[in-house]
């Protein structure tokens, strides 16, 4: 009984011409995946929406993170400020701060959400946050409001 169900189950000899040809193609795509995938075409981690290794690079190189850095720690609003504007016009923020996407490390963020309790800011962000490429932190981390004074260091 068992045994003829095997027989049933890999008996590919009673199918049709069209069948096995559908079965074959589909082998054909399956292991043309898997041959991109061993060969890490199919990196599927997330990716910098911008890759700005070389700006990271010349920050650590050249040393003037802290002057940058210490440029916003005048006022939080034109940090954001500046960050809405380099937005806006297309392009990318212009002030070194990473926006990559990497798992494990600490960046500024690329976008803020701001709003009023009960505004409805964690359904927004719940909602941006299923896109592939974006990470967000769990839970808000309330820099501007409350923890301001803690630093740009412990706010990445
Ligand atoms: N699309 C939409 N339409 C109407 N209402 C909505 C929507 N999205 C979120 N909500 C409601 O917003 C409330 C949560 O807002 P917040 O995430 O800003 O809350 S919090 O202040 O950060 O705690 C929360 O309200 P309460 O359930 O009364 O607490 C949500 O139900």
């Amino acid at each position: 009984m068992g045994c003829s169900k095997w027989r049933v189950a890999f008996n590919f000899g009673h199918l049709k011409a069209q069948s096995k040809l559908s079965v074959f193609f589909t082998m054909i795509i399956l292991f043309t995946y898997l041959f991109y995938c061993l060969n890490g075409f199919c990196d599927s981690l997330p990716r910098p929406v911008y890759d700005q290794q070389s700006n990271l690079k010349a920050i650590l190189n050249d040393g003037h993170e802290a002057e940058q850095l210490g440029a916003y720690n005048a006022s939080p609003v034109s940090f954001v400020r500046e960050q809405l504007s380099d937005l806006s016009n297309g392009e990318a923020p212009s002030n070194n701060i990473s926006i990559a996407n990497n798992f494990g490390s600490k960046k500024y963020p690329q976008a803020i959400i701001i709003g009023v309790k009960k505004g409805g800011t964690r359904a927004l962000l719940e909602f941006l946050r299923i896109h592939p490429d974006v990470r967000a932190v769990g839970a808000e981390p309330h820099f501007f409001d409350r923890f301001y004074e803690r630093g740009l260091e412990w706010y990445r």
